[in-house]
């Protein structure tokens, strides 16, 4: 895809211990478009989160390419940094520090300028004042969430890398959420990957899918594609035919 915001190719990471190697991304292929929302969905173990710790370069692939806003996000990462950003569950903002200040230190990191009214500004739309002299250690899963996402949205990314967006978040909030992100992406163009396990969310949210089990990606196209392909209902019903088809693959994980 000439014109892409994001393209992988033959992307490999074996995670090697003394015991054991495991091949959690067996080669992965994919471009994606500017504006393009998608969705990387697969079961546990899949392989999502290491392949979006490598887009972000928090993992060294261990062969393969990977280019973001043409640049090489191997040799440079930096260049292209500044205009992403992400958000995940699994990565903890600093627990004493409160919830203003983890904001303050995360936009002079990526250099935002208006630094004051934009961090007022997204913790309006995040509603998350009232959290803001809160210790980022003392909120609920849900609360972080949004934190989380205010974080991410802080330097106005032109690619959003989100980890399960709206993990911990009750049904309404959830629900709002998404329609923030889309109003986000329409507003601003951004090219957003998410994984996530919600397909009402994919669904709802993504122009594409990328079906990942055991490190590889078994098939991918819009949600009505894929529905129309497998003969479903939906999304929910296509995940589980390819999560309980057998598995031809050859052995992930090695001695
Ligand atoms: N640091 C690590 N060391 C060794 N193996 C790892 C490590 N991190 C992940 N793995 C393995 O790599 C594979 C892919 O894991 P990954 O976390 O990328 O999956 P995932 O699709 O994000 O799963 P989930 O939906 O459960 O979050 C799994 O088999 C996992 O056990």
């Amino acid at each position: 895809m000439p014109d892409a915001v994001l393209e992988v190719q033959s992307l490999r990471k074996d995670y090697i211990s003394r015991e054991r190697t495991v091949t959690a991304v067996d080669g992965i292929d994919f471009a994606i478009a500017p504006g393009q929302t998608v969705a990387l969905l697969g079961g546990n173990g899949a392989g999502k989160t290491t392949t979006l710790s490598m887009l972000l370069g928090l993992l060294i692939p261990t062969s393969g390419s990977i280019r973001i806003l043409g640049e090489d996000m191997v040799r440079h990462r930096y260049r292209a940094l500044p205009r992403m950003n992400f958000s995940s569950p699994y990565v903890e903002l600093p627990h004493r520090l409160t919830v203003a200040e983890n904001l303050g230190i995360y936009a002079r990191l990526y250099g935002v300028r208006d630094r004051k009214a934009r961090i007022a500004a997204i913790a309006a739309d995040m509603d998350i004042e009232a959290l803001l002299e809160r210790p980022a250690g003392k909120l609920s899963a849900g609360q972080k969430t949004r934190v989380t996402l205010a974080k991410a949205l802080l330097n106005r990314p032109e690619v959003l890398l989100l980890d399960e967006p709206t993990a911990s978040l009750d049904p309404d909030t959830a629900d709002w959420v998404r329609q923030y992100l889309r109003r986000y992406q329409q507003d601003s163009g951004a090219t957003i990957l998410l994984a996530s396990h919600n397909m009402q969310e994919v669904e709802r949210l993504c122009d594409a899918v990328l079906m990942m089990r055991g490190g590889r990606i078994v098939d991918r196209g819009a949600p009505s594609e894929l529905i129309a392909r497998y003969g479903r209902q939906n999304l929910e019903e296509v995940f589980l035919d390819i999560a309980r088809r057998p598995d031809t693959a050859p052995e992930a994980v090695s001695a």
